[in-house]
């Protein structure tokens, strides 16, 4: 993924993409939680892929391998569902992790840690879930967040952009691309990160939108030609699905039941002008501050924006200022 890929490109990919979940109707596997199963169904449905919400253990084994991919999603988690899980996740589909309040319980969190093990190709979450999990996984390398403090349930008490770094570093420790939905939703394979700024608050007011968004990015999973291009299914999906709420805003939607209706048929009714022209991703630049004199530091990082900052005991920072490379 190159710096030289510009909007418009990724209006287009966005596009392909999307047209290429229509065309193939890929089998996307889904062990949901309860909540989710309608708008998750529903919004593969209209994106145009074929959802079906598999639990039972004696199907899973014989079932998943003729899906095209998987979502794995703990939001309703119980003891006899987690075989379950790992089993698709298992199965050798490309597979999604969504770890809906991966903090509520030790339970839950030992769970998606396990899952995560199997190697999703993607995981989304929300802000405090990524950085709850990352939390944990990364225990061992000192990471600095902490999120039970302010945790509060399937929710998110944190902006996308506060879980970026430890994303970054959850994505490079599990080879996994991470998601981390919110008004910019951040994807990153642990060097590169891609921002896509579609979507309307309103969504986080409808229960499952995130679930539903995983769901999507399952579908998109499927069609990419590469593996590698996990990272372009992930952004696109969740362009798409926020462009679907922008548009199901500006049909009237006067609060989260009638936008439900309004961002699924936005979804179905989404066509090449409007997804060419309204995706919005772009390459996240970000700086890496380096408190130094300009003069005396060496760039350590060359694939990073570095930022200079002079800085004097007691007087602060004076100026600052950036080197793009
Ligand atoms: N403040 C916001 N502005 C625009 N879109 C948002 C905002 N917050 C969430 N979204 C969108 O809502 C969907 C669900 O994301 P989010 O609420 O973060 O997930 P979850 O439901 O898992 O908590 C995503 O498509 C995301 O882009
Ligand atoms: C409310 C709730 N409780 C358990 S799962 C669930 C839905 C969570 O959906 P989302 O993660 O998309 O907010
Ligand atoms: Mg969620």
């Amino acid at each position: 993924m190159d710096e030289e890929r510009t909007a418009a490109w990724w209006g287009r990919r966005a596009w392909e993409l999307l047209s290429a979940v229509r065309a193939r109707a890929p089998l996307v596997h889904c062990v949901t939680n309860l909540v989710s199963m309608d708008i998750a169904a529903n919004a593969l449905l209209a994106a145009g892929a074929s959802p079906a919400m598999v639990h039972s253990l004696r199907e899973v084994p014989e079932f998943t391998p003729r899906c095209d991919a998987v979502c794995v999603n703990v939001g309703t988690l119980s003891e006899g569902w987690l075989p379950s899980m790992r089993a698709a996740a298992s199965a050798g589909r490309p597979w999604v992790l969504d770890p809906v309040a991966a903090a509520a319980s030790e339970f839950r969190m030992e769970a998606c840690l396990s899952l995560l093990a199997l190697r999703p190709a993607v995981v989304r979450g929300n802000a405090s879930e990524i950085l709850a999990l990352a939390s944990r996984s990364l225990a061992a390398a000192a990471s600095s967040s902490s999120s039970s403090s302010t945790f509060k349930g399937a929710d998110s008490t944190h902006d996308s952009g506060d879980a970026l770094q430890d994303a970054k570093a959850l994505a490079r420790s599990t080879g996994a691309v991470i998601a981390v939905s919110g008004a910019v939703d951040y994807v990153t394979d642990g060097e590169r990160v891609v921002g896509a700024s579609n979507g309307v608050a309103m969504m986080q007011k409808i229960t499952a939108t995130g679930c539903a968004a995983t769901a999507l990015i399952a579908a998109f999973l499927a069609v990419v030609e590469e593996p590698s291009d996990a990272m372009a299914a992930a952004a696109c999906a969740l362009a798409v699905f926020g462009l679907a709420g922008e548009i199901g805003m500006e049909s009237g939607a006067k609060g989260p039941a009638s936008l439900r209706m309004h961002l699924i048929d936005a979804l179905y009714c989404l066509d090449e002008q409007t997804v060419t022209s309204r995706v919005r991703i772009s390459l996240h630049s970000h700086h890496l501050t380096v408190i130094t004199d300009r003069e005396s530091c060496t760039p350590r990082k060359s694939s990073s924006r570095i930022q200079f900052v002079r800085y004097r005991p007691g007087m602060g920072i004076l100026n600052s200022e950036i080197d793009g490379h």
